[in-house]
């Protein structure tokens, strides 16, 4: 496969055809390596202004899932050197060395998730997240029976590509509109969903409609396992600042035809939204589970405080375009 230069890729997170937090992430470390392999920089500096003007590019795509600026800055914290040649090579390797912990941590965390279903259970899920997905194909590995009610996720629908993924996996599927979540609650043992960013508070933005199921599942009484690598936890909001929530289209909501009929009406998207930890049962990550109150204590240690990003344009600017 060519590889994508930082202008497919980021043209490819706005649309949505990549997307997942970690999917995301991925595409944004690999085009980060693209972008040092075929550069033109006559010096270090130019070639450290390019690579700010990439991750600037590639952060501006979509402001929710904290993944993305987490990629960035994992693969900036490996960019050293003298020359551009040394520089280019940290860059190969600290993207070569972050995709591999990336897989790895979603693996661990889909053994960890496992323990929590027993064998027999049913799940919720809500759109699609590999994370989510790897604790039921971890525990149907280790011989447990699980079988499904998904959800198909309005606007975008995304709940197809769990169906499908969960077929693969042997798992039976019920596929639900998004309404009839309620209804079918009493016959699920957990609500088992993803997460684009984790706020120090324990919070978990995810896709819309997350904090409505979970609302239900509290109503009835089952249990809501966010399953999110460390990658997810947003270090800014250790320091107060909130995650914004990203506004999509209207387009993905109403066809044009139907918006003829309509009227004069607005249309809001919302592409995420906020469960509060007290809605939540356990986030499960790489390095174990925890309630979310507790969540910060890790964000801390991972992260410490973030004040800035090493993509902002030093003082004079990042001139050579
Ligand atoms: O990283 P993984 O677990 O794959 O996905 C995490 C989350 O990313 C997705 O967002 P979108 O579909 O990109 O808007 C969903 O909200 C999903 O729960």
């Amino acid at each position: 496969m060519p590889t994508q230069t930082v202008e497919e890729t980021a043209e490819e997170i706005a649309t949505m055809e990549i997307r997942g937090a970690a999917t995301i992430a991925r595409a944004a470390a690999e085009a980060l390596a693209a972008q040092a392999r075929e550069s033109d920089a006559a010096d270090p500096a130019a070639f450290r202004a390019d690579m700010r003007r990439a991750a600037r590019r590639l952060v501006d795509t979509r402001p929710t899932a904290v993944s993305l600026p987490n990629a960035l800055r994992y693969v900036f914290e490996g960019m050293s050197g003298e020359t551009v040649d040394a520089l280019e090579s940290s860059v190969e390797e600290t993207v070569d060395t972050f995709l591999a912990d990336l897989e790895s941590a979603r693996d661990r965390l889909g053994r960890i998730g496992a323990n929590r279903l027993r064998d027999g259970d049913v799940i919720m899920t809500h759109c699609h997240s590999t994370d989510a997905l790897a604790t039921v194909r971890e525990a149907v590995a280790a011989g447990k029976h699980i079988e499904a009610y998904v959800k198909e996720t309005r606007p975008r629908k995304q709940g197809l590509i769990t169906a499908r993924q969960l077929r693969e996996m042997g798992v039976p599927v019920t596929l639900i509109v998004d309404n009839a979540a309620h209804r079918y609650l009493n016959d699920v043992d957990h609500v088992v969903v993803g997460a684009d960013s984790i706020a120090a508070d324990g919070s978990v933005i995810n896709k819309i409609g997350t904090s409505g199921l979970a609302v239900s599942a509290r109503d009835r009484g089952t249990p809501i396992m966010v399953a999110a690598q460390t990658l997810k936890l947003h270090p800014g909001t250790l320091t107060g600042h909130t995650v914004e929530i990203e506004m999509r289209e209207e387009d993905e909501v109403i066809e044009p035809e139907e918006r003829e009929e309509v009227g004069d009406v607005e249309v809001h998207n919302p592409a995420f939204d906020v469960t509060p930890p007290r809605h939540v049962d356990a986030i499960v990550t790489e390095r174990g589970q925890f309630p979310p109150e507790s969540i910060v204590t890790l964000m801390r240690e991972l992260y410490g405080e973030v004040d800035s990003d090493p993509w902002t344009e030093p003082s004079g600017g990042d001139s050579r375009r």
